[in-house]
């Protein structure tokens, strides 16, 4: 008896394990297309030092334009259409959360808006919004461009590493937007602090002594302690205001971690973004004088206008410099500086016939889509006639899309119209090394940061 019992089990338990791995295949079947790479560090290594077309594109010839690989010791489905941007980003967002690198998260602060999901993430997207409208940075106008004016000012007559400048640029455009003015913070400090948190961004989240990242983590304490103290002055004085400190303080249900990560987290994603496009900007002007000289004939009008030299820039001139803005949105394209961004899946999710895996990630590949030449043809040639006609819905995806689209894309904007209206109306350059390649840190910029010797101009014709 106990005889067939035991056959009776085994038959069961073999059963059981065909079952299982017939589901296995079923579901492996449905998966993307593509291959997984080394075990655990998957096809890492080639996705950051290859430059990320051509990673890509390779596949996209061999599989089609979703493909499975293995990133980060994470499995990850990579998408290149905007069908699929649109999908993960508008459509179905809420199936996928944000998920970065924990160096990223535990650096900038776990409550910061961009690693939110659902609820949560709309109640704090929406008190940011409000520090990012249109009605709000355009009384910014006049001090961006003292800001930008001080800074290029300071470039006469010298070479300068042209992306270390912007982002110092931006990262003072940022600061103010975020917390205004305070007399009690050290600017350089708060400066060098913030670099030394940056250079641990893309290290190993180790946080003991003599590792970067601790250093990192150690100059992060610094900037909480630095936002408190902002915190507690604002709060003595009684005094509130509507930049991003003072609307995330108005919220009696944020605290003081959720405001600190949320500052830190919009000033980091207002630098390196800003100043890595404007340095593209400069690299494709440089390289295009036909353009550069119609580019510099609609601002030495808008200078005409003005009664003097030192008359400043409206809001309604930035808004009225359409070849600039051409200008503007062909950079991004090109030189696309988030060439894709990550996410989750929080369920599994079924897409064009494929699987994607709960848990697995999925990257919507900005870079891809923008150099795609059905959607812009000869995708490489710097063209801003281009967007004379408006891009079709998800072909065009520099700040994103959906739920966790960018919120300073306007203030970006703002920025680089005003920095070129005076870069091209008072000031001559030259690149170094105008055929140096590129870095990717991740973002991409021209090597070392395109070296240039700037100079005013002496007079309006030069
Ligand atoms: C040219 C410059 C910029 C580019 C190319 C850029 C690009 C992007 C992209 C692609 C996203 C979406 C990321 C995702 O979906 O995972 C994003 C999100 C974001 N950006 Fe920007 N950005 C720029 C400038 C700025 C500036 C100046 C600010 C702040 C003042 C800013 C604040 C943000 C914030 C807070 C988010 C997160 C929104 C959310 O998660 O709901 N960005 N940006």
């Amino acid at each position: 008896m106990a005889g067939v019992g035991i056959w009776f089990l085994g038959f069961v338990a073999v059963i059981y394990v065909y079952y299982r791995v017939q589901k296995h295949l079923a579901r492996s079947r449905r998966l993307p297309p593509g291959t997984m790479g080394w075990p655990i560090i998957g096809e890492t290594m080639k996705f950051y030092t290859q430059h990320p077309n051509l990673f890509f594109s390779s596949k996209q010839k061999r599989y089609g334009e979703i493909v499975k690989t293995r990133i980060l010791g994470y499995p990850a489905v990579m998408m290149a259409t905007p069908e699929a941007a649109k999908l993960v980003l508008v459509t179905q967002a809420h199936l996928f959360k944000p998920s970065y690198p924990v160096s990223k998260e535990k650096l900038i602060g776990r409550s910061a808006v961009f690693f939110q999901h659902g609820a949560h993430h709309q109640r704090i997207r929406h008190l940011l919004q409000a520090c990012f409208t249109p009605d709000v940075i355009r009384e910014s106008v006049g001090e961006i461009e003292s800001l930008a004016l001080r800074t290029m000012n300071s470039w006469e007559g010298r070479s300068i590493c042209t992306f270390a400048e912007l982002k110092k640029f931006s990262f003072e455009v940022g600061f103010m937007l975020s917390c205004g003015n305070d007399d009690h913070v050290d600017k350089d400090e708060l400066l060098q602090t913030y670099r030394t948190m940056e250079m641990g961004y893309n290290s190993m989240a180790i946080n003991i002594p003599g590792f970067k990242f601790n250093k990192s983590m150690t100059a992060r304490k610094r900037l909480h302690t630095i936002i408190a103290g902002m915190v507690e002055r604002r709060r003595d004085s009684g005094v509130m205001k509507s930049d991003v400190l003072g609307t995330l303080m108005k919220d009696p249900a944020l605290t003081l971690d959720q405001i600190a990560d949320n500052v830190i987290g919009v000033v980091f994603a207002a630098q390196d973004t800003t100043a890595s496009v404007m340095t593209w900007l400069v690299k494709y002007l440089s390289g295009s004088p036909s353009i550069l000289a119609d580019v510099k004939a609609e601002h030495d009008e808008i200078r005409a206008s003005k009664s003097s030299d030192d008359e400043g820039l409206t809001y309604a001139d930035c808004k009225n410099m359409p070849l600039t803005h051409r200008v503007i949105l062909e950079t991004l394209r090109n030189a696309t500086v988030l060439s894709f961004t990550f996410r989750e899946a929080t369920e599994d999710v079924e897409y064009n016939g494929y699987l994607i895996c709960k848990g697995w990630k999925v990257l919507p590949l900005f870079r891809n889509i923008h150099h795609n030449p059905d959607i812009f043809p000869d995708p490489y040639k710097f063209d801003p006639s281009r967007f004379e006609k408006a891009p079709k819905p998800n072909t065009f995806l520099p700040f994103g899309n959906g739920v966790h689209s960018c919120l300073g894309s306007e203030l970006a904007k703002l920025e680089m119209f005003i920095f070129v209206h005076h870069l091209v109306t008072k000031f001559r350059w030259d690149l170094l090394e105008p055929k140096a390649g590129i870095d990717y840190r991740p973002f991409p910029v021209p090597k070392e940061g395109m070296p240039m010797r700037v100079s005013q101009r002496r007079t309006k014709a030069e």
